[in-house]
């Protein structure tokens, strides 16, 4: 682990980290947030971040202010880049696939497989790593923005023992039956559909609910989607989620907030009320 920022925060101190990934093969970016609490030695619960589409490990935590929250609260925040990177890496002239557009899946389909493997690194080598470098706790939540919510959404939906609750700003619930999702699922995943479903949150919640992951937890779920956002009606489509969530009994809550878009100023406006949603439940006793 390689340490290339640190600034003091809040009394806390945002650093960010580069070190090589077993997982993607190559070097991986990640900020770390070390709340007033971690740097007076205490053992802080995790929260951890996915970005959405063009983002690095930077934009979290350059733009949404949520290191204040995190030091009330004192939380722990865990920033990854979105996809391996490098001259060797594949890329796409388009934004929505490859490098920055790693959709947190583990890639089967040639030329992504060698790298692309996002959901292993979030899942297992991230969480050990913070845990055994961090003054961090195995006691994990998560969240993220777009396809950082639907990162967020399918890794907890998935491993619903793993994390205490799940959040997400406006995020794609449905990438099987949206445009951005069946281009990079195709790439990713084949072009079968019924590869795409451990991957897609409807599915999952409904997966979960028919008790296909042998799991009797099942994370509530918090969203916040901004009702001038200009990919709500094609890519997003929150109804779906609300719709499985509904028909099979799962914990949602989902706010509509007029007049907001897909920006981090949205988030910047509600990631306090996120913080403090789950540091009510990475404080619980277990
Ligand atoms: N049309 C946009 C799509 C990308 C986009 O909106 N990305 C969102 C996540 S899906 C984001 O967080 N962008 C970076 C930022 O706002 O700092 C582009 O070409 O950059």
């Amino acid at each position: 682990m390689k340490q290339i920022e640190q600034h003091a925060c809040f009394g806390g101190r945002q650093e960010v980290w580069q070190h090589p990934s077993s997982s993607t093969g190559t070097l991986m970016n990640v900020g770390v947030y070390l709340p007033p609490q971690a740097l007076a030695g205490e053992k802080c619960p995790v929260l951890y971040w996915l970005s959405g589409l063009t983002c690095t490990e930077q934009n979290f935590i350059t733009k949404a202010g949520a290191q204040q929250h995190a030091a009330h609260h004192g939380l722990i925040l865990v920033a990854p880049d979105t996809s391996p990177r490098g001259k060797d890496v594949a890329d796409d002239e388009g934004y929505d696939l490859g490098q920055g557009a790693g959709f947190y899946v583990n890639a089967t389909q040639a030329p992504w497989a060698d790298h692309y493997r996002m959901y292993d690194y979030v899942v297992d080598e991230l969480p050990a790593l913070v845990e055994a470098h961090f003054p961090a706790s195995d006691v994990r939540s998560i969240l993220g923005h777009s396809m950082g919510g639907h990162g967020a959404l399918v890794v907890a939906l998935r491993n619903p023992e793993r994390y205490r609750s799940v959040s997400a700003f406006a995020p794609i619930v449905a990438p099987s039956q949206v445009p951005w999702g069946q281009k990079v699922l195709g790439a990713y995943l084949g072009n079968d559909p019924q590869a795409w479903k451990a991957w897609d949150s409807v599915a999952l919640v409904e997966a979960l609910a028919a008790g296909q992951h042998g799991a009797s937890i099942r994370p509530p779920i918090l969203i916040d989607q901004g009702g001038e956002d200009a990919y709500l009606h094609e890519q997003l489509r929150p109804e779906l989620l609300e719709a499985a969530c509904a028909a099979t009994r799962h914990p949602l809550e989902l706010r509509l907030q007029p007049g907001y878009d897909h920006s981090y100023y949205f988030i910047a406006s509600f990631i306090g009320e996120h913080i403090a949603w789950h540091a009510q439940a990475l404080q619980e006793a277990p």
